[in-house]
């Protein structure tokens, strides 16, 4: 039925898609000063010494200016690959170069760790098309960051990094979808109090 959550979900994203795709390059890069800027002031209050985080698309907000200055720090940081039975691998960030997954999402060359190698991290970045104001997260579409949350012993704080206006009052849930802890927008962090 048109309105059962998958339905509702896959149009949101077509249409959150589409929002992205239109910013224009002065949106992009200011909000690209005000990303960096507060993922570093997040990494900065978590004190953080191990991260996993992901190499933005062109129409996502930009991660690597971020990653940059993390690995300068020292801190090691782990990024995905994704893989056919749906859930990630990791590689190291090196600062290197890149190619694409399966999916077309541009990853590092480094090592290729498995799916395990993400537990022990102090803070896991994820990507999302939008979040609700209770930590509702709505991803795109596959549920590689479900898989790997909801598998996590102890899982660290969880910030999905997204644009100011994907911020909204409510995503379609399901049973399986995993909350996240805040969000970093380019106007601010946002923490969403513990449930
Ligand atoms: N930069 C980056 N890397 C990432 C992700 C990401 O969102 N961003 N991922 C985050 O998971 C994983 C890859 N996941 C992906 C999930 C879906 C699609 C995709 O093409 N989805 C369809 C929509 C499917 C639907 O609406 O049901 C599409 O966009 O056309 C691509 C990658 C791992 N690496
Ligand atoms: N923990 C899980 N175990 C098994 N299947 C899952 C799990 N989480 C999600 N899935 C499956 O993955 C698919 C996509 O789920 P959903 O639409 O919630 O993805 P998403 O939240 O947009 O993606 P992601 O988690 O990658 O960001 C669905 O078919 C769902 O049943």
């Amino acid at each position: 039925m048109a309105d059962e959550p998958e339905n509702r979900k896959r149009a949101l994203r077509a249409e959150l898609r589409e929002r992205r795709r239109i910013r224009t390059a002065p949106e992009r890069e200011r909000a690209q000063t005000g990303i960096t800027q507060h993922l570093v002031q997040l990494a900065s209050d978590l004190d953080v010494g191990f991260i996993a985080a992901y190499l933005s698309t062109p129409d996502e907000p930009g991660t690597r200016d971020f990653l940059r200055w993390a690995a300068e720090r020292g801190i090691r940081i782990l990024l995905p690959i994704s893989r056919e039975d749906g859930l990630l691998d990791w590689a190291p960030y090196d600062g290197e170069d890149e190619e694409q997954d399966i999916l077309g999402m541009p990853t590092p060359t480094s090592e290729l760790l498995g799916p395990i190698a993400i537990n022990g991290v102090d803070l896991i970045l994820v990507p999302a098309a939008c979040v609700a104001k209770d930590g509702m997260r709505l991803g795109w579409g596959r549920g590689y960051f479900d898989k790997t949350l909801g598998s996590m012993e102890g899982c660290p704080p969880v910030y999905a990094v997204i644009y100011d206006d994907e911020l909204v009052d409510e995503v379609p849930a399901e049973r399986h979808d995993m909350p996240v802890d805040g969000v970093v927008t380019p106007a601010g962090i946002v923490s969403f109090a513990a449930a």
